[in-house]
């Protein structure tokens, strides 16, 4: 065979799950969007066509609702159940990855919720290779702004350098972050207290770069929650450009702001703890 397949993984993506508690006439929504992707001896296909091993999308779509039946838990452990189940039940899958991001809605009633478009997501990703369970969670498009405790000055410039000095500025990011657990902790608890973190971290440090804040995020969530091995954070740079408002003979004391779109400055990082 002169071509060879290298890595390789087929699944479902974007399969949309709505699940309504009724157990009480206070009714429990949850709203997921799950995507499932395998691995394994799947040569065959790749090289013949021969899908004798090919467990088909359709049917861990289908999978996905069926486990939903009587009940989904946190996240985590809806798709932990899914992985499990894929490589344990399908003799030529050894490895399975499933990523679940869960749109928020907020309650208005017993049996009334109200959600904004492209909210704030919870997010997590686990694989399973017959063995281990690797589990990470996280928030996806958390937006966060404050109006001011935010300089950046003392860079280095060259001689293209443009960009003035400021030591007050408009920060704002719409957070992804991901955090992975050495060990399985309470999910709910852990995702409450990892989000309570980053946000408090944003809040109440005094940033001299979005650099510094990303460290003081990932530091306090470390803190925060024991069982989270590392952290991986990624903070778009969401420009507020002060308006020249001297051009009609009127100051601007911090307060009239352009809203930049593109290009914006990308800001990644992942921290973890020091090893022992
Ligand atoms: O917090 C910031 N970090 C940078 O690296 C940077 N670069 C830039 O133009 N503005 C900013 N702000």
């Amino acid at each position: 065979m002169p071509f060879t397949m290298g890595p390789n993984n087929y699944g479902k993506s974007g399969i949309r799950l709505v699940r309504v508690g009724r157990d009480t006439p206070r009714h429990v929504l949850r709203d997921l969007t799950v995507h499932t992707a395998l691995s394994g001896d799947l040569d065959a296909t790749h090289y013949t066509g021969d899908n004798t091993g090919v467990l088909p999308t359709d049917t861990q779509k289908n999978t996905v609702y069926a486990f939903a039946r009587d009940g989904i838990g946190p996240v985590e452990a809806f798709a932990e159940r899914l992985a499990r189940h894929f490589v344990d039940a399908t003799p030529a899958i050894t490895g399975a990855r499933v990523q679940i991001e869960e749109h928020a809605w907020t309650r208005i009633g017993d049996h009334s919720f109200t959600r904004g478009e492209g909210g704030e997501l919870r997010t997590t990703e686990v694989a399973y290779d017959g063995t281990a369970v690797r589990t990470a969670s996280g928030v996806r498009d958390l937006l966060l702004l404050n109006t001011t405790d935010s300089e950046f000055n003392g860079f280095l410039a060259d001689e293209y350098t443009t960009l003035p000095e400021t030591d007050d500025r408009i920060l704002a990011t719409a957070v992804t972050a991901t955090w992975a657990y050495a060990t399985a902790p309470d999910y709910d608890l852990a995702f409450s207290a990892a989000r309570g973190a980053l946000l408090a971290a944003f809040a109440d440090t005094y940033s001299l770069s979005l650099q510094q804040t990303l460290h003081a995020v990932g530091e306090r969530i470390l803190k925060a929650v024991p069982e989270v091995a590392e952290v991986r954070l990624t903070m778009p740079n969401r420009h507020h450009y002060l308006f020249d408002l001297g051009r009609f003979g009127l100051d601007n004391p911090g307060t009239v702001f352009q809203a930049g779109d593109l290009p914006y400055g990308l800001i990644e990082g992942t921290v973890r703890r020091e090893e022992a």
